[in-house]
This record gives C-alpha cells, sequence and structure tokens, in this order.
C-alpha cells in the first residue's frame, strides 16, 4: 500500500473508533426527548437529532465494515469457531478437564486462552497418560500444537530434579527462540521449572553440566550437546519433542542428527512428532522409528484451513506481478503481510521496490546470519516493519498474529521443479492463526508456473480462485 492509502486507512480506523466511542455516548446519556411530552421540537433540534442519526447510521456502517474486515477482537470469533465441531478449533473440554496443574493453568489463561483447541484437547490426554505414550500428530497450521507439546513437557518435569528430562527439537534458530519464548511465558507460573537453549552461539564452559529441566534446540547443536561435549546426559531424557517432524525427517542432515540424538535416548523416553504436514513416504518413515504410536492424520482435504481464502492472479513478469501488488495494497487493509520468492535475488529487487514505494519492508534470507535473521523476525513481530519479503527460510512455523495476508510472489517448488504443497501449506499458513481470517494470493506468471498451481489445487481439492487486480472493486470485495 501506498504511504497515502495505508495513512487513509489508519485515519478511517480511528474515525471509526471515535464514532464508536459516539455510539455509546448516545445510547447511554441520550439526547433530549421532546416527544415524551408532546411537544414539537425546534426545528435546530430536529436538525441536530437527524444530524447524529446520520452520524450513528455512519459510525454503525464503519463498525460492520471493521467487524467485516476483522480489524476489531476476534475474540468472540475465536469463541464461535471453538464450538464449530467441524472447526480445528473445537473442543468440549476445559483446560481444568485436561488435568493441568495449576500452575500451568495459571499459565495458559494469563496468556489469553480460553478453552483448548481440538489438537490439544485430542493430543493432551494421549501424552500425559500412565505409562507415557508416543504420538504422531498433525494439525493445521496455527492450531495450537506448539502449545500443545509444550504443556505436556511442562506436565511431565520433576522439578525436584535438576537435570534435563524433556528435549525438544526444531529446524530452525528463530523457531527455536520463539518456542522458547512460549515455554518461558507457559511456566511463568512454575519458576522452579528452567529451561535452557542449545543453540550456535550459546556456548557453555567446558564440563558444565547443565541443570534446566528443559532444553530446546537445534539438531546439530543438541548433538554436540548430548555426545562430543557431554553438558546433559540423554539417559536421563524422559520426552523428546520433534517439532515440525516432517522436515526433520526430510532433511538429510537434520534426520542424521536426530536419529543420532533419538539412539541415545533411553527405551522408555516419551516420543512426540508435531507437524501441520506428512507427505506420506515421511509419515511411513515417522511410524517406523517411533515405537507403537498414536496416531492424530488429518483427511487431505482437511489440511488446508477454510479460513484462509485462496486467489491468484495472472501476470506476465516480475514487473507486472509488483503492479498486481500494488494494487492488492491501494485496494485492502493490510496488516502485515509475508512475501514469498523464489529466489534471493528476486526478493532483493521487490524488497527494493517495495522500499521506493513508501513500504516499511524487512528482508530475510538464508545467507543472513542467524542471530541476523531472528532479530529481522523479531522486528517484523513488533510491528516495525509491515512487509516481510522472504525465500522459504521462514516458511514453517513463525507465528505473528497480525498478517493478515500472504503472497507467494513465485509459487513453492522442490529441487525438481515439482510443486511443493508441503511448503505451500506451510507458507499460507502464516496467516489466518488460531481461527484469524487470512488472504493468501498466488502470483502465476507463466505457464509452469499455472501448472504448478494445478498440482497444488489437485492435491488439497481446493479450488484457488482467479483475482483481477486491475478491478478494485474486486480486490476490495476480497478483502471484508
Ligand atoms: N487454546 C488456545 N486459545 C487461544 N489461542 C491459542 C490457543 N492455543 C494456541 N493459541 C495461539 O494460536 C497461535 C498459533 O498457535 P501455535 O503456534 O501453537 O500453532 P501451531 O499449530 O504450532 O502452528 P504451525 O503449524 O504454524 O507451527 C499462537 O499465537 C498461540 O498463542
Amino acid at each position: 500500500m501506498s504511504t497515502d492509502a495505508w495513512a487513509l486507512a489508519v485515519d478511517e480506523q480511528e474515525a471509526a473508533a471515535q464514532s464508536i466511542g459516539r455510539l455509546k455516548i448516545t445510547a447511554t446519556e441520550g439526547v433530549p426527548k421532546p416527544e415524551e411530552n408532546g411537544a414539537i421540537r425546534p426545528a435546530e433540534d430536529v436538525d441536530k437529532v437527524e444530524e447524529e442519526d446520520k452520524e450513528d447510521r455512519a459510525a454503525q456502517s464503519l463498525l460492520n465494515k471493521l467487524i467485516h474486515t476483522n480489524l476489531v477482537n476476534t475474540t468472540s470469533r475465536v469463541e464461535v469457531l471453538q464450538r464449530d465441531p467441524n472447526s480445528p478449533l473445537y473442543s468440549v473440554k476445559s483446560f481444568e478437564e485436561l488435568r493441568l496443574k495449576p500452575q500451568l493453568l495459571h499459565g495458559v489463561y494469563a496468556m489469553g486462552f480460553n478453552r483448548p483447541s481440538k489438537i490439544q484437547e485430542n493430543a493432551l490426554p494421549m501424552m500425559l497418560a500412565e505409562p507415557p505414550q508416543n504420538l504422531i500428530a498433525q494439525s493445521q497450521s496455527g492450531t495450537g500444537k506448539t502449545a500443545a507439546f509444550i504443556l505436556a513437557m511442562l506436565s511431565h518435569v520433576d522439578p525436584a530434579q535438576n537435570w534435563p528430562q524433556c528435549l525438544c527439537v526444531s529446524p530452525t534458530f528463530e523457531l527455536v527462540l520463539q518456542t522458547g519464548k512460549v515455554i518461558e511465558q507457559m511456566g511463568n507460573f512454575y519458576p522452579e521449572i528452567t529451561l535452557a537453549y542449545a543453540i550456535r552461539g550459546n556456548k557453555l564452559e567446558r564440563g558444565v553440566k547443565v541443570q534446566d529441566q528443559i532444553i530446546i534446540g537445534t539438531p546439530g547443536t543438541v548433538l554436540d550437546w548430548c555426545s562430543k561435549l557431554k553438558f546433559f546426559d540423554p539417559r536421563k531424557v524422559r520426552v523428546f519433542v520433534l517439532d515440525e517432524a516432517d522436515v526433520m525427517i526430510a532433511t538429510q542432515g537434520h534426520q542424521d542428527h536426530s536419529v543420532r540424538i533419538q539412539r541415545m535416548l533411553p527405551k522408555q523416553c516419551q516420543m512426540l512428532l508435531f507437524s501441520a504436514t506428512f507427505e506420506e513416504t515421511v509419515w511411513r518413515f515417522a511410524q517406523r522409528i517411533v515405537p507403537d504410536p498414536n496416531v492424530i492424520k488429518l483427511k487431505r482435504e482437511e489440511e488446508t484451513l477454510d479460513t484462509i481464502k485462496q486467489y491468484y492472479v495472472l501476470c506476465r513478469n516480475k514487473e507486472e506481478k509488483f503492479t498486481s501488488l500494488c494494487n492488492i495494497y491501494g485496494a485492502i487493509t493490510i496488516a502485515q503481510a509475508m512475501i514469498f520468492c523464489h529466489t534471493r535475488k528476486t526478493a532483493g529487487w521487490l524488497a527494493g521496490e517495495l522500499s521506493r514505494d513508501g513500504h516499511q519492508v524487512a528482508q530475510l534470507s538464508g545467507e543472513m546470519a542467524v542471530e541476523q535473521r531472528a532479530a529481522v523476525i523479531d522486528r517484523f513481530r513488533d510491528g516495525k516493519e509491515k512487509v516481510l519479503v522472504t525465500t522459504n527460510v521462514c516458511a514453517r512455523g513463525i507465528d505473528v498474529e497480525q498478517v493478515s495476508v500472504v503472497i507467494n510472489f513465485d509459487l513453492p517448488v522442490d529441487k525438481d521443479g515439482n510443486a511443493d504443497k508441503e511448503t505451500y501449506l506451510h507458507r499460507i499458513g502464516r496467516t489466518g492463526r488460531f481461527g484469524k481470517r487470512g488472504l493468501a494470493v498466488n502470483m502465476v506468471d507463466s505457464e509452469f508456473s499455472m501448472n504448478i498451481l494445478n498440482r497444488i489445487q489437485e492435491h488439497f481439492n481446493k479450488k484457488i480462485v482467479r483475482l483481477d487486480t486491475d478491478d478494485l472493486d474486486e480486490i476490495e470485495k476480497i478483502g471484508n
């Protein structure tokens, strides 16, 4: 969006907020009611009331627009979804009924969670059962998987034992930091439990023994900590979590590290594998390495979220894609957006064009130092930049509530040039988090990319609708 359009949208929001305030005052204080004593209103009073009626109607319409454009609090929407059996946020049980410890109940409520989601309701009893049971679980992006396995880890820790008992391995530095923060938040009322980060740069002195009960880290560093450096004894670990399990299995390096870690764990250690996607071969592999697992698996057509609307636009080249993007920004209010490109070069070019157009843009790519990448995500999460242009580096897991639009400037393909359906799902899942509405727009600029889009539609059995970005009215409609 141009700075002007952005300013206009903000003004409109503020005006609406003030009008909503006025509406309230009118309702509680009321205007004089001359009809009640039969007196005829003076002409200027009638004018005034008519004026106020008009104002109220305008305010009401703005309020409606705000509700439709999802700019107001979505709590009630989440509550509605949590009572709809077809929603992945549905639950019949409360957190109390899941028998969480009081310290953890305190933690989840302090985070603003009212009820568990479907995956939390289903997975937690399996994860907390005695004797411990293994689990391979799939649930749509943004439906609370992370919270589920964190609650399981925190529940299993014995705070009296000062050594690592739970081990969580995540594929990237950024995800480790993000998940670590959630562990700290949820465990806020359980101060006896502490956490160590096994990530590059967190150097411990030789010979140190980690006393924290939970370790979260990337696979290579975790392996170093328990094998070469012997910072902790893997034989004492009781819970092992593999987050984004499919990528941990499918990526050779991650798989080697994870399997080597797993071999060092005791036989009775509980194994928990979570992801939003499990390609068939990966799923089979997971079932081979996890003994006797409980399984929560989605049907193909359940994998996409109805709350994320998916569109595509036809363009001829990257310049036209950029124009389409500007048109979208000109027509709808976008809180924050993530734009995915295939190469660093395109991402750099696009970030430059967007900044020239007045946007606050951040760019993220694989060659940046991990600390630098984490800092970029932090700034984006704090809303300092409204647009994040990136390659695939943060397609997975990153949770930024305000992302209302995801743009696939280039469609995701694997190294053989085939449609990368899993990455597609993870990318669009950066919006529409926990019941929010989201918009995903795919830019198609060749027969090749049209084929990729078709493969994606067929795979998920979900129609992706064409959008004409020259027609501003049409774009406006999809923003509602
Ligand atoms: N029961 C709940 N009530 C309200 N909000 C919740 C609940 N559980 C999780 N959330 C919030 O929903 C958002 C998404 O949750 P989370 O990151 O756990 O999803 P996920 O399934 O792990 O996503 P992804 O597949 O992208 O990794 C987070 O901001 C989290 O704080």
